[in-house]
């Protein structure tokens, strides 16, 4: 398991101005953060721009210590015992980091085999194993600079798996992907999880993969985790529920009282405004109360024209945070 506690990171930068005089500028990027990882779960980490995502990763990924706190793998210390959870743990990010594009996939592999002290038959097994799972086996021998994006990012992920870590940071991964590429790579990731049991942490701008993919989802704002829950909790909890839309040819008094009484009883909030084929009324509440609210209008004699439910995603969730919060 992976296991934050606590964990402040305060970046202190020097700036020199002229020749003698020196300012210290220090930026609070991780404050007092807790979340946990478990293995065989694909856990997301949301927030706007600088909330501290990468700063959180790189910290889980040894490449940067806390300032303090302490995040634990597997019971072991990032800090203390970093070579054995670096053996443990791997990174694939979007983009085209990463990769040295003059020399082959196989070479690179090989290359960062090499960095995990992978050697001999075991890294060429891992190797044509890697290869032909991402399905770069024809292109091994090629230089990466002719590799298309969608190859690279395979490539990536190869890379990333080469030391068949148990945990894995995903930040960005499907960046500039085809709809096709990154819908197998999205495939590919719940593969790693469900059959293999890999704990992944996954940053995305695309919140609709965060919804198909995460189990549980971290939201950070100026380095603080404002919310941690299930996809579909945080999208009800933000955005208080499904919104009920019905269009009638007029509203009598009857209805008017009636569904006063139904928004009043279920705490529920009403819009009454018209479109072209009547009068819309949406309904936002907590409970479904669809069956209620057409009983309502039965019970009143108005006929009902149409009725859809908008079922906000997690898009929705998030612009609605992110309003209240900025
Ligand atoms: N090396 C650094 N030195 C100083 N400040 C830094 C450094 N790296 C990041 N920061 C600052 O720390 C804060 C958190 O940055 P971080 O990159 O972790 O956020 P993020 O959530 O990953 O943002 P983004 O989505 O833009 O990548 C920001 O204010 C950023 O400017």
């Amino acid at each position: 398991m992976i296991k934050v506690e606590q964990v402040y990171k305060t970046y202190i930068n020097k700036h020199r101005n002229f020749l003698f005089f020196s300012e210290t500028r220090q930026t609070e990027a991780v404050c007092g953060v807790d979340l946990y990882v478990n293995p065989g779960e694909i856990v997301g980490l949301l927030g706007m721009n600088g909330a501290g995502k990468t700063t959180l990763i790189k910290m889980m990924s040894t490449l940067l210590s806390p300032t303090s706190g302490t995040i634990t793998i597997d019971g072991m210390d990032v800090v203390k015992d970093a070579l054995k959870v670096k053996s443990i743990v791997n990174m694939i990010a979007g983009g085209e980091r990463m990769l040295y594009f003059r020399l082959t996939g196989r070479q690179n592999l090989e290359y960062f085999g090499n960095l995990y002290g992978l050697r001999g038959s075991l890294l060429k097994d891992r190797i044509n194993y890697l290869l032909s799972k991402v399905g770069l086996e024809k292109a091994a021998d090629t230089p990466v600079e002719r590799y298309s994006k969608g190859m690279k990012q395979r490539l990536q992920i190869a890379r990333g798996l080469i030391n068949d870590p148990k945990y894995l940071f995903l930040d960005e991964p499907t960046l500039g992907l085809d709809v096709s590429v990154a819908k197998r790579l999205r495939e590919f990731v719940q593969e790693l999880v469900h059959r293999e049991g890999k704990g992944i942490v996954l940053t995305s701008h695309y919140l609709e993969e965060i919804e198909e993919l995460c189990d549980r989802v971290y939201i950070a704002n100026n380095g603080r985790i404002i919310m941690h829950d299930t996809p579909k909790n945080l999208v009800f909890n933000i955005t208080h529920g499904n919104v009920l839309n019905i269009v009638v040819p007029e509203i009598n008094d009857k209805l008017n009282n009636n569904l006063r009484t139904l928004i009043e009883l279920h705490n529920a909030n009403i819009e009454i405004s018209s479109n072209e084929e009547g009068i819309l009324i949406s309904i936002k509440s907590k409970k479904d109360i669809t069956t209620e609210v057409v009983q309502t209008i039965y019970n009143s004699n108005v006929n009902l024209i149409s009725l859809y439910i908008e079922k906000p995603k997690l898009e929705d969730a998030i612009l609605q945070l992110e309003n209240g919060v900025a």
